[in-house]
C-alpha cells in the first residue's frame, strides 16, 4: 500500500547564506515572508505566494561569517529587523517572543555540502498508517513520527528518504491544527513591514512542477519508487505533438536528442486521497496539483545543464521548480525590476517568421515577450487543435541559478490550455543555458590566465 498524499504542503531549502535567500525570496521574487522559527542554532523562514510555500532552513555557519553569492566569506549582515541579539528576543513587527531551544522541526538536518532544495513535504491523512506502510516496504525513515503542538493545535509528521539523491519527504497531518503554518512557528503580523507588498504584481498561484536531475538510466527506478510508495502515475508530457511521430515512448520517456540537446524527460503526477476513493473534509477538488519531472542527460550531445547540476550539486536532486503564474509578463517584469536574472533566448527567436506568427496568433506581442525573455510554445496535439491558438499554448521563463553553484533555478510558467512541456521552449532554454555555460567557462579561463600572468605561473 502506498502512502496517501493529500496535497503538497511546502518545499524546503537548506542554505548557508540564509540572509541572501531570505532577501531574494522576499524582495526579488516577491514572496510573502509570513512565518519564522528561530532557535539558538538555526532559523527556519516560511514564504508563500498562493499555495506555493518555501521553507528556508539555515545551515550552520562559522559564527559571524557566511558565504557570499559566489562562495567567498563576508561579514554576516544583520537580520536586525526581526532578530535582536542584544536581548535574545525574536521580533516580528511589534511582537516579541523568547528564543526556544528546540530541534530542527518538520525536517531532517541533511549535512549536505552545497546549498540545496531537498524536501518536498506533503500532507497525508494518516501519519501512522503511511509510516507503517513505508517502513514495512523497506523505505529509509529519517525521522520517525513526531508530534508538535502549540496553542493552535497539533501536527504529526515523519520524514522518509526518497530514491533521488538527497531528496526526502516530510509527510504530515495538520488536520488538528488551526494556525496559519505549523506549530512552533511565529507568524508575522500582517502589518509588519517585512510582509511583502502587492501580490497582484506577481500572481503566482501554485507549484506547477518539480524537476529532478538524475544520472543516466535512472528514470525507471525512480518511477517505480514513486509509484510503489506514493502511488504516483505516469503523466505524458508530449501533449504538443500532432502526429504519431511523438518523441515520447512508454519506456523511454520523452527524448530530445538533436541540435545539441540531449535530454530524456519523464513525468509523474500524484493522485490525491479523494481520487483514490477516500473523501477528506479538507480536500478541495479544485486544488491544482504539481507534476514531477525526471530529467536525464543523454551522452551523445555533449555536456549540458543536467550534467552540470549533477557535478556542482554533487549528486542527483531537485534541479528546478516551475511556479505557475496567471500573468507571466507582469510577474517577469516585476521580478526583473527587483533584480531577478533570467535566461534570455537569442533575439532571433522572436524575429523568426514562424515564431513571430505563433506569438501573435496566441494574442501576444513578440516585442513584449522579447523584452523579458519569455518563451512561447503552441500545443499541436489532436485535442488542442480543436481550440483556437489563443487557448492552447504555454509561456515559460527560467531564472539563472539562485545559489552560489550552478544548480537550482526557478521557472515561471503560464499555461493557456497546454498541459505538457514545449519542445521549442526546452530547445530555446537549452541554447541560452549552453551560451551561459560557455561564457562562465571563458570567464573562469580568463580569470585563471590573469592570475598566472600576475604570478608568472602557467
Ligand atoms: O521544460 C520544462 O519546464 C522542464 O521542466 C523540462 C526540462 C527539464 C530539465 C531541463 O534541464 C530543462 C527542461
Ligand atoms: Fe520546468
Amino acid at each position: 500500500m502506498a502512502a496517501h498524499l493529500c496535497r503538497l504542503h511546502h518545499i524546503s531549502l537548506h542554505v548557508s547564506n540564509v540572509n541572501k535567500i531570505v532577501h531574494d525570496l522576499r524582495s526579488k521574487f516577491n514572496f510573502d515572508f509570513f512565518a519564522a522559527r528561530l532557535t539558538e542554532k538555526t532559523g527556519q523562514y516560511a514564504f508563500r505566494r498562493g499555495s506555493a510555500v518555501f521553507l528556508v532552513n539555515e545551515k550552520s555557519n562559522p559564527v559571524g561569517h557566511e558565504l557570499n553569492e559566489r562562495g567567498s566569506q563576508r561579514e554576516l549582515p544583520s537580520m536586525s529587523s526581526f532578530y535582536n541579539s542584544t536581548d535574545n528576543r525574536v521580533r516580528f513587527g511589534d511582537k516579541t517572543s523568547d528564543i526556544r531551544k528546540l530541534d530542527f522541526l518538520y525536517d531532517h538536518y541533511p549535512h549536505y555540502s552545497v546549498d540545496t532544495v531537498c524536501n518536498v513535504c506533503f500532507e497525508v491523512e494518516d501519519v501512522e498508517r503511511s509510516f507503517n506502510a513505508l517502513r514495512d516496504q523497506g523505505c529509509q525513515i529519517l525521522v520517525p513520527p513526531k508530534k508538535v503542538h502549540d496553542d493552535n493545535g497539533l501536527v504529526t509528521y515523519f520524514v522518509v528518504k526518497s530514491i533521488v539523491g538527497n531528496v526526502y519527504h516530510t509527510l504530515l497531518d495538520r488536520s488538528k491544527y488551526h494556525g496559519m503554518f505549523l506549530p512552533q512557528f511565529d507568524e508575522l503580523d500582517s502589518t509588519s513591514e517585512l510582509r511583502s507588498v502587492d501580490a497582484s504584481l506577481c500572481p503566482i498561484t501554485h507549484f506547477d512542477h518539480i524537476t529532478y536531475a538524475c544520472p543516466r538510466r535512472n528514470t525507471a527506478e525512480v518511477m517505480r519508487w514513486y509509484e510503489k510508495h506514493f502511488g504516483f502515475q505516469r503523466f505524458f508530457i508530449d501533449s504538443f505533438n500532432v502526429s504519431s511521430s511523438s518523441n515520447e515512448d512508454m519506456n523511454e520517456g520523452y527524448v530530445l536528442d538533436q541540435d545539441g540537446v540531449g535530454l530524456r524527460l519523464t513525468a509523474m503526477e500524484y493522485w490525491k486521497c479523494s481520487e483514490m476513493g477516500i473523501q477528506l473534509p479538507s480536500k478541495n477538488r479544485m486544488d491544482p496539483d504539481c507534476k514531477f519531472v525526471i530529467a536525464e542527460s543523454l551522452p551523445e550531445q555533449g555536456k549540458n545543464q543536467v550534467d552540470t547540476f549533477l557535478e556542482q550539486h554533487r549528486g542527483p536532486g531537485i534541479q528546478h521548480i516551475g511556479l505557475y503564474t496567471t500573468d507571466i509578463v507582469r510577474t517577469a517584469q516585476t521580478m526583473a525590476q527587483a533584480g531577478v536574472e533570467f535566461f534570455t533566448p537569442p533575439p532571433a527567436y522572436y524575429t523568426e517568421v514562424g515564431k513571430r506568427h505563433e506569438i501573435e496568433s496566441a494574442g501576444h506581442d513578440p516585442q513584449m515577450l522579447s523584452k523579458h525573455g519569455i518563451l512561447l510554445d503552441t500545443a499541436l496535439n489532436k485535442e488542442a487543435m480543436s481550440q483556437p491558438p489563443s487557448e492552447r499554448y504555454l509561456l515559460q521563463i527560467f531564472t539563472k541559478p539562485i545559489f552560489a553553484e550552478d544548480t537550482f533555478f526557478l521557472e515561471l510558467i503560464e499555461r493557456r490550455g497546454a498541459t505538457g512541456f514545449g519542445e521549442g521552449n526546452i530547445r530555446a532554454l537549452w541554447r541560452s543555458v549552453q551560451a551561459y555555460m560557455e561564457n562562465e567557462k571563458e570567464d573562469t579561463q580568463k580569470q585563471k590566465s590573469d592570475v598566472s600572468l600576475k604570478t608568472g605561473k602557467c
